[in-house]
């Protein structure tokens, strides 16, 4: 998989040639190119934005400067002619991205990360890709401010290059760790010391009765689901009982 991440601030993604990213990289699994948007800008002050239309406060990214990156960073092909391309637009405005996202981009041949910063990038951009056939996604990473979107695009790197064929080297255990069986959170883990600050383990966990520690991981994991986040297993009127049939 190719993946190209164009960004006015290249640096940002050096934590890409760490941990498995890096490691892919190294083996081949992984081709990825981080790109400087004022490189392909064409004034000495190598401008990326102007004032929006319309008024109002901040700046909004040239879709001129993004054209030319784009064109090249897609190889100057067609977009209609490049199946398995995909554009990918971290914004606020965004679809949110999930796991279903990670595991259909990581099908993709390749991926290329537009990093908007200011207020954004002209919204010609995404129009014009989308109606030259491309498959464009606008996709969040969750409601809250951000400078860019650097952070969020080293967010969708890291969980789609791990899902890569060949990058993890045991595909079990590629299971949704976050989120364990059944769609639920993760049960909590605990290992040695025994005792830690007066606290110890629970009990069930040192009987080495494996029927009773699956019971007893699967009912923390819908304690903690049902606590945190119970729009996970709300009912259909978006109520969460307990085993008294009460309403948490
Ligand atoms: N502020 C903000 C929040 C989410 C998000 N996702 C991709 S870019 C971005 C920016």
């Amino acid at each position: 998989m190719r993946i190209d991440v164009v960004t006015i601030f290249p640096d940002y993604l050096a934590a890409l040639d760490l941990s498995l990213v890096g490691k892919a990289r190294q083996r081949g699994l992984l081709d990825l190119r981080v790109h400087d948007l004022r490189d392909w800008t064409t004034d000495r002050h190598r401008t990326v934005d102007d004032t929006p239309f319309g008024g109002g406060a901040g700046m909004v990214m040239r879709p001129d400067v993004w054209g030319t990156a784009l064109d090249d960073v897609l190889g100057g092909e067609p977009a209609a002619a490049s199946p398995g391309r995909i554009l990918i637009l971290p914004t606020p405005s965004g679809e949110v991205f999930t796991q279903r996202h990670a595991e259909e981009l990581a099908g993709a041949g390749q991926l290329v990360f537009a990093c908007g910063r200011y207020e954004g990038i002209d919204a010609r951009v995404a129009g014009h890709y989308r109606d030259a056939g491309l498959d464009v996604r606008e996709l969040s990473i969750g409601d809250y401010v951000l400078n860019g979107g650097e952070v969020a695009a080293l967010v969708m790197i890291e969980a789609v290059a791990r899902l890569v064929p060949g990058m993890v080297g045991n595909p079990e255990s590629l299971v949704e760790e976050s989120h364990g069986a059944a769609g639920l959170l993760e049960y909590p883990v605990y290992t040695k010391p025994p005792e830690w600050h007066g606290r110890g383990i629970p009990e069930v966990l040192l009987s080495g009765h494996h029927a009773r520690i699956e019971r007893w991981r699967r009912d923390e994991a819908l304690r903690r689901t049902a606590a945190r986040r119970p729009d996970m297993i709300a009912g259909l009127d978006g109520t969460v009982l307990d085993k008294h049939d009460r309403a948490l």
